[in-house]
């Protein structure tokens, strides 16, 4: 352990989200592409006996970025440990986490793209050679002192891969693009989180939740959590009808649409005729970060053809007027 900077994870990762973790690539729903390009290289460095390439994982938020970091330690039966970019202000913070890797350990960087510069240059380093270059000192006194490392693999997970500098997106063997889950992936996941949860969800409502869930097996996991609730508190029958009697007081509309969507959505038509608005503005209307919007909101929203976005910002497209009832102007 390396104080606050990063946790070690235990192999009982305690709450719902580490009960439901799948533990293997076998047991991983869905991301078939994926899972087979890791498969290979994984297995390729075990029949080697070496550490395999860096990992970079890209994608939007609980599409199981964190999830695959700990499968790949699991799959490689070493440790994890686990840290992220806002977490490494300074170089040395990084060098503290990376001198006390044992060898053959997984070095999980979450938000990797909000990590300090001076730190991702330690970091080429380090990924290329398993060595850094520790400053000592100050002024014109300062030496650097070279610190082998035991060799690691780093899997770094970023919502954001267009904000990498180039040499460090170079230095991955092998980057993985998460996509928003299908459908049918979702009722996988569910099926399996129910599963686990003893929870005798049928199928109607298994596709009823997936089909609200916007691609992601976070929000898929979490809707069947407040399902499970109102059966319990209403003993009503793990079917669609308590499905949709859930979500709807929860405020999860029939496209997955959730009150920040629908207040973004309405913003743009009602306050700004339909747009084009700007990011800024349009997170300060709602009173969100600007980070959560462009990565949470605004991906779905556009997949879900409501937005478009243009030179001069966000647009409302006619399908967008019409989900909240409205006529959208003549073109
Ligand atoms: N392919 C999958 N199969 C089954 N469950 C999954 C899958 N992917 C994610 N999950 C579940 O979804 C939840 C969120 O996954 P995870 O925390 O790995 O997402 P993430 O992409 O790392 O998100 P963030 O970047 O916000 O941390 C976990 O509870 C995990 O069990």
């Amino acid at each position: 352990m390396t104080g606050e900077l990063s946790a070690q994870v235990a192999p009982a990762e305690l709450g719902y989200e580490g009960a439901l973790r799948p533990a293997t690539l076998a047991e991983f729903v869905g991301q078939e592409k994926v899972r087979e390009q890791m498969g290979l290289l994984l297995g390729a460095a075990q029949i080697e006996g070496r550490t395999p390439d860096h990992i970079l994982l890209a994608g939007p938020p609980g599409l199981g970025k964190t999830t695959l970091s700990m499968i790949v330690a699991a799959e490689l039966g070493v440790p994890i440990q686990q840290t992220s970019g806002p977490a490494i202000q300074h170089a040395g913070d990084l060098a503290a986490v990376l001198s006390s890797l044992v060898p053959g350990e997984v070095l999980f960087i979450d938000e990797i793209h909000r990590m300090a510069r001076s730190a991702e240059e330690m970091l080429y380093l380090a990924m290329e050679d398993f060595k850094v270059d520790i400053m000592v000192g100050k002024g014109a006194g300062a030496t650097s002192v070279p610190l082998e490392l035991s060799p690691f693999t780093l899997v770094g997970a970023t919502t954001r891969a267009g904000l990498l500098p180039n040499p460090l997106r170079d230095r991955f063997g092998f980057t993985a693009h998460l996509e928003y889950y299908a459908n049918a992936e979702l009722e996988g996941v569910l099926r399996r989180a129910a599963g686990l949860l003893d929870f005798p969800l049928e199928q109607a409502g298994i596709a009823e939740i997936a089909g609200r869930s916007r691609g992601t097996p976070r929000i898929a996991n979490r809707l069947l959590r407040r399902v499970r609730d109102y059966t319990l508190v209403h003993n009503t029958a793990p079917d669609a009808e308590s499905v949709n009697a859930a979500l709807s007081l929860y405020d999860v509309d029939e496209h997955g649409l959730d009150r920040l969507d629908r207040e973004v959505l309405r913003i743009i038509v009602d306050r700004f005729a339909g747009g084009p608005v700007g990011l800024s503005t349009l997170a300060a209307s709602v009173g969100e970060e600007a980070e959560t919007i462009e990565a949470v909101v605004e991906p779905f929203l556009m997949r879900a053809g409501l937005i478009a976005r243009s030179p001069r910002g966000r647009i409302a497209t006619s399908l967008g007027w019409s989900h909240l009832g409205r006529t959208p102007p003549p073109m």
